[in-house]
């Protein structure tokens, strides 16, 4: 029988790398209650017949659409941790949360503490030194690069320079092989490692004349990423529409 004084949490994605860290930090969770584990194939009405009121959406950018599609039509909030997100996929998911105006999804590039505050850094640094790059490094199972993290750092460095007047980066290349100076994300390169023995890693290098100052975050166990779920779970009920960015969450803006 449900705990209806605990906040009924899914997980959609509940046997891959950070879905089966999820399902365990929701379990442990005093205050939450696992209604629902879905693995691929498993059918989506689960959500409504065990009564979830969050879904906890860490699947794989070709899935994340239909998921969503699906909590949002039945007022389901969700906490996605899925990458892939462009700008087309932002407006379809706000044309869907405008006919449902009640329910609230929260999109987080990165739930680790750490990664939200590499973030931070960098934009407040980006404006004061003449070349940024990004770099992540990552384990060599992900499917996507560059990661979302660095994408959304690459974005959140490019506006804050923009809005600075920042002049363009300094690069004197004249001939480069493909990918040699990453990819260009709004202005900002990046570069992305796939190594064995990494987990989730970032650097966000700044140079100035004469000076450096490298922002550099390592997850070294999915653990990381549980707080920053937690915490979604239990704001999104209260945020309705659309939140990108764990750190509206945590006050930072
Ligand atoms: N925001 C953050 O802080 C973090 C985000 N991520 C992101 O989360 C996503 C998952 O990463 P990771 O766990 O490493 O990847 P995995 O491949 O280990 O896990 C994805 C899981 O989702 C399953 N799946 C795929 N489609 C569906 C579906 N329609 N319904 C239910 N389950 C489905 C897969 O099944 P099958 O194996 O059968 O394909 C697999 O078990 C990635 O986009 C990654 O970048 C990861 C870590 C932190
Ligand atoms: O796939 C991963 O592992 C991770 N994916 C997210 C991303 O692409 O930024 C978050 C973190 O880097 C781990």
């Amino acid at each position: 029988m449900k705990d209806m004084s605990k906040l009924r949490v899914a997980v959609i994605g509940a046997k891959g790398r950070i879905g089966s860290e999820a399902v365990r930090a929701v379990e442990a969770a005093d205050d939450m209650e696992l209604v629902a584990a879905l693995g691929r194939g498993d059918g989506l009405e689960t959500l409504v017949e065990s009564g979830a009121q969050v879904a906890v959406e860490l699947t794989t950018p070709s899935s994340v659409m239909d998921n969503l599609d699906f909590c949002v039509r039945h007022g389901i909030h969700a906490v996605v941790g899925t990458t892939g997100w462009t700008d087309d996929r932002l407006a379809q998911l706000r044309t869907w949360l405008a006919a449902s105006p009640e329910t609230g999804v929260l999109i987080a590039p990165n739930f680790s503490i750490g990664a939200v505050l590499t973030m931070k850094f960098a934009q407040i640094a980006a404006p004061y030194f003449e070349s940024v790059e990004v770099v992540e490094l990552h384990h060599p199972n992900k499917a996507d690069a560059p990661s979302g993290t660095a994408t959304r750092t690459a974005q959140l460095i490019a506006a804050a320079r923009e809005q600075a007047g920042s002049a363009p980066q300094p690069d004197a290349t004249e001939t480069a092989l493909d990918g040699a100076r990453g990819a260009n994300v709004d202005g900002v390169p990046v570069h992305a490692v796939r190594l064995r023995g990494l987990l989730a890693h970032q650097e966000v290098l700044l140079g100035g004349e004469g000076e450096t100052l490298t922002v550099r975050h390592d997850s070294l166990h999915h653990s990381s990423f549980m707080p920053g779920i937690l915490l979604g779970a239990r704001r999104v009920v209260s945020t309705p529409g659309l939140t990108f960015g764990l750190e509206h969450f945590l006050d930072l803006g």
